[in-house]
């Protein structure tokens, strides 16, 4: 049995644009694109895991609105269950630590990136929600 995987993603909103992250080559998923984010420990609600991760991999805090999407993924390595929230840098800003790169994209650009196949659902819904606002 593969084992379940419970992981957060901020969609991290400025200047109209999402803030994506791309994984290093020591990784599962080498090289794909992501949200800023991990894996929700034992104890933790989405929320904390999500404020606790991108402290440690941004250096910011963020103020985490609503949820996006909820998606699941078979890989080869486990079943990922990604859960996205949009969230607003309230101090501090973005740094690249532990990703290969990171860069600010427009919504509707989004598609254009080597995402994480758990992350697609997320992108379209993205695309759609802030392309009409
Ligand atoms: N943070 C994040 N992880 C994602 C996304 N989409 C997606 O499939 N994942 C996967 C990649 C990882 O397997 C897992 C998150 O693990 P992690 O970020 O806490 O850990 P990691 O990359 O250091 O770990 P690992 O998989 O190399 O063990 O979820 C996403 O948008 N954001």
């Amino acid at each position: 049995m593969k084992k379940n995987i419970h992981v957060v993603g901020a969609v991290m909103i400025e200047n109209q644009k999402v803030l994506c992250a791309q994984r290093g080559d020591s990784k599962s998923l080498p090289f794909k694109w992501e949200f800023p984010g991990g894996k929700i420990e034992e104890g933790e609600s989405p929320q904390e895991a999500l404020q606790r991760e991108i402290i440690e991999e941004m250096h910011c805090s963020v103020e985490i609105g609503e949820k996006i999407d909820y998606t699941v993924y078979e890989y080869d390595f486990g079943i990922v269950h990604l859960t996205t929230f949009y969230c607003k840098v309230i101090e501090g800003d973005p740094t690249l630590t532990e990703h290969a790169a990171i860069k600010w994209m427009f919504p509707s650009d989004l598609h254009t990136l080597d995402w994480a196949p758990a992350d697609i659902p997320a992108i379209e819904k993205i695309a759609k929600t802030l392309n009409t606002l």
